[in-house]
């Protein structure tokens, strides 16, 4: 519907709002390469907005085209036909300047863009009060100056065309401004200037009529008392009769352009929409369909809609275009990647602040905040994964560097453990800085968020791990108790056993509690245990627990271990062989008489049986029996899962079967299958001894030596052809008369055999030691 008019070698005018009310298409090219020109700041509100309002064909086209350079068509003086339909929109192309140098034209700095309103009370459109009201709405929505064009015969004459136009202008203001005073400039340019009324009586009566229209309109209750200053700034100027002064004409058009130029009329911007200028061509066309359709105009409320819709199609092009496709390529990079995430974020929000920041400033800031929103939301996943990477990694080093400490320090493992946690942390919180996406978490409470999550999980994990130290710690504390338990209490229950007796149960068993003790002394503070671990109260109990109990298994184990059938009956056989073969002094016993051995064999017999109910079952002397304890425990004992645990072979599972059995060493019919096994061995004993004692006694036959002299004749000569051989027969001969005399001679072959047989027990003595 626009339509270019004939360009020369400048801006064109837009035919903005059409005869049929339609609006401009191609608005939004036009000023975007029109704008283009001048844009000094950036910001997009580098621009003004001038409309011209006044009767028909009062030559309002003709002084916008010489004070701005336009191109809005000019009345054929020939037809006296409306010429301007609708609005023209136009980009100034200079100022019309009374500076020389400037051949009378001057370039403003700023771009100035110029509303043609179709003139009022056309013949044409004479009843179209529509139009005109519509017009108006539009201009003062959009225009910060608003010429108002009229006669200077007119002035003063409060009726006609002008009247009604300045009453729609004021009444169109008040019900688009009632709720914020928005300022705007009525520039009444009085044409056919005569000079005979000078331009500030003219304008002092312009005023008053201005006053007395505002006086008279119906006011919203809002701004019943509100003055016409509250709405309307006044200015006037005065341009010379075209044809009888066309010299003071272009002057005067001149001099009026200097005030553009200089930005005396535009007033520091005071009466600028501030609407950026990329959104105007939007902005614009929503009015004027507002305003078209009859609807209530909120212009406030409309422009935080553009606002809205520019800052949402920055945001988007942003995050779409630039945002996603390099945080595509760059986020399986991992911890390479973070420079490059950190200055795209940077940068995504630089270029939304550039180009957005010109909007409402709460639209932009919330829009702002989606943008940052929807880049975190992405950035969250790679930032929570990079920080995890970090915690991962630092507690994967805990376990060595304890080790180390272990090793190196003289540090308790409770110190150890409480150094690592600080170091981990302090790691964390220095490490962490630089794999952050921000450089202020203050500001980006998101990633103040993220990290403490890890740091949190870093915290758990790491209390984790040296739990985890400390339930290792004390496994391998029970193991190194237990293995001392074990050598120290096999050595004293062997020795004990040795020489069994009544007594021997309670000797172990003290000796049972002073070994406990002594392991666990240097544990001791007051009446509680720290294992220096670090470990609760309750903690330390329980590892207490746990190392009593397997102590008290180990008591079990090696107790049923050692008292097994062969050991019983080592035990039973090395005791009799005490009592049988030695006397009270310990003296080997040799006797005389079978009657003699045959008392000592039952005496030791006896005495030796008396010690097998003490081998099968712990009994104490007070007729107490040992009671093993029953331990309180936590749940997740994992002693199972530990490489390093001391496999003894126990069950832990301690339950009533386990206490009966604990002081049953020897069951009635392993006790039965002792018994038979001793009393073979010690009948055995009694044979050899009683065959030794015959032995002794028996003398060689007569007819024994006449064989040993005929046999041994010539080696009987050859001894006594050597007076040596001879001295030494005769004195072993004589040392055996006196033996036999004695009479020793039985003694001493019992002698000879006893100690070869000795060697027998006493190597299998030191084979149960051994075991
Ligand atoms: N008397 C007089 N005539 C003028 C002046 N300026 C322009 N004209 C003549 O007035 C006629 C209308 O001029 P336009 O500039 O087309 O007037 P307009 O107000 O834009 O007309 P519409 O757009 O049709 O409302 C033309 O023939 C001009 O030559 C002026 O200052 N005084």
């Amino acid at each position: 519907m626009s339509q270019l008019s004939q360009p020369s070698d400048s801006f064109v005018s837009v035919h903005l709002i059409d005869e049929n009310k339609q609006f401009a298409t191609d608005l939004d090219t036009y000023v975007d390469k029109s704008y283009a020109v001048k844009d000094a700041d950036g910001d997009g509100l580098n621009y003004h907005i001038v409309s011209v309002f006044g009767s028909q064909s009062t030559g309002k086209s003709t002084l916008l085209n010489k004070l701005f350079g336009t191109k809005f068509d000019i009345m054929d003086e020939t037809k006296r036909q409306q010429t301007t339909k609708g609005i023209w929109f136009s980009h100034a192309n200079y100022i019309a300047s009374t500076d020389e140098t400037t051949s009378f034209k001057k370039n403003n700095d700023r771009n100035i863009y110029v509303l043609d309103v179709e003139g009022v009370d056309g013949r044409e459109r004479a009843d179209d009060k529509d139009f005109e009201r519509k017009s108006a709405l539009f201009a003062l929505a959009t225009s910060e100056i608003l010429i108002v064009n009229i006669f200077e015969h007119q002035v003063g004459l409060y009726q006609g065309a002008n009247m009604e136009l300045l009453k729609t202008v004021m009444e169109v203001n008040l019900s688009l401004f009632h709720k914020q005073h928005e300022k705007c400039l009525l520039l009444f340019v009085v044409r056919d200037f005569t000079g005979l009324t000078p331009l500030s009586n003219l304008g002092q009566s312009l005023e008053s009529d201005m006053q007395r229209i505002w006086s008279d309109l119906n006011k919203p209750d809002e701004c019943k008392d509100s003055k016409l200053d509250d709405f309307f700034d006044l200015e006037f100027a005065s341009i010379s009769h075209k044809v009888f002064k066309p010299e003071e004409f272009e002057y005067d058009i001149k001099l009026l352009g200097d005030n553009f130029s200089n930005e005396k009329l535009f007033n520091a911007n005071k009466y600028h929409k501030k609407i950026p200028v990329d959104a105007w061509a939007l902005y614009s066309q929503q009015l004027w369909e507002q305003i078209d359709n009859n609807q209530d105009l909120d212009l406030p409320t409309q422009q935080i809609l553009v606002s809205k819709f520019k800052c949402n199609e920055i945001m988007n092009g942003i995050y779409t275009d630039v945002f996603l496709p390099e945080f595509a390529a760059e986020e399986g990079k991992g911890k390479e990647a973070i420079t490059r995430l950190k200055e795209l974020r940077a940068k995504c929000i630089n270029d939304y602040d550039l180009h957005a920041s010109r909007y409402k400033k709460p639209v932009f800031l919330e829009i702002k905040q989606d943008l940052v929103n929807k880049i975190d939301a992405k950035l969250e996943v790679f930032q929570t994964s990079i920080l995890k990477e970090l915690v991962d990694e630092i507690v994967s080093e805990i376990e060595p560097k304890f080790l180390k400490s272990k090793k190196d320090s003289k540090l308790s493992v409770k110190e150890i453990i409480e150094e690592l946690k600080k170091d981990v942390i302090d790691n964390f919180e220095t490490l962490s800085k630089n794999l952050l996406l921000v450089d202020s978490l203050d500001e980006n409470p998101r990633y103040a968020s993220i990290l403490q999550k890890q740091r949190e999980y870093l915290t758990e994990t790491v209390e984790g791990v040296a739990n985890k130290l400390r339930q290792k710690e004390s496994r391998k504390l029970i193991n190194r108790i237990t293995k001392s338990f074990q050598i120290e209490f096999k050595d004293d229950l062997i020795e004990e056993f040795t020489q069994p007796n009544d007594n021997s149960w309670d000797v172990v068993t003290v000796k049972f509690d002073k070994l406990r003790e002594k392991l666990l002394d240097k544990y001791k503070t007051g009446t509680f245990f720290d294992f220096k671990f670090g470990l609760t109260a309750e903690q330390n109990d329980i590892l207490y627990s746990k190392i009593q109990q397997r102590l008290w298994n180990q008591f079990d184990s090696i107790v049923h271990d050692y008292f097994n059938n062969d050991n019983v009956s080592r035990i039973l056989r090395n005791v009799f062989e005490d009592s049988f073969k030695y006397d009270n002094r310990g003296m080997p016993f040799v006797p005389e008489t079978i009657s003699q051995l045959d008392s000592r064999f039952n005496l030791a017999k006896n005495k030796t049986l008396q010690l097998l109910p003490i081998l099968s079952k712990i009994t104490l002397t007070d007729g107490k029996s040992l009671i093993k304890p029953q331990f309180k425990l936590d749940n997740d004992d994992d002693q199972d899962n530990d490489d390093e645990n001391y496999n003894s072979g126990e069950s832990d599972v301690d339950d009533s079967e386990s206490r009966n059995r604990f002081t049953i060493l020897l069951s009635p019919k392993e006790q039965a299958k002792v018994m038979q096994r001793f009393k073979k061995e010690s009948d055995a004993l009694y044979l050899d001894a009683k065959r030794a004692m015959i032995a002794s006694k028996t003398s060689i036959p007569f007819y024994i030596w006449i064989i040993i002299l005929v046999l041994g004749w010539n080696e009987f000569m050859a001894v006594l052809g050597n007076p040596i051989l001879c001295v030494i027969i005769l004195v072993g001969i004589g040392g055996f008369i006196v033996t036999y005399k004695m009479p020793m001679l039985s003694a001493a072959l019992s002698m000879t055999g006893s100690s070869f047989k000795q060697h027998i027990p006493t190597s299998n003595q030191s084979h149960i030691k051994q075991s």
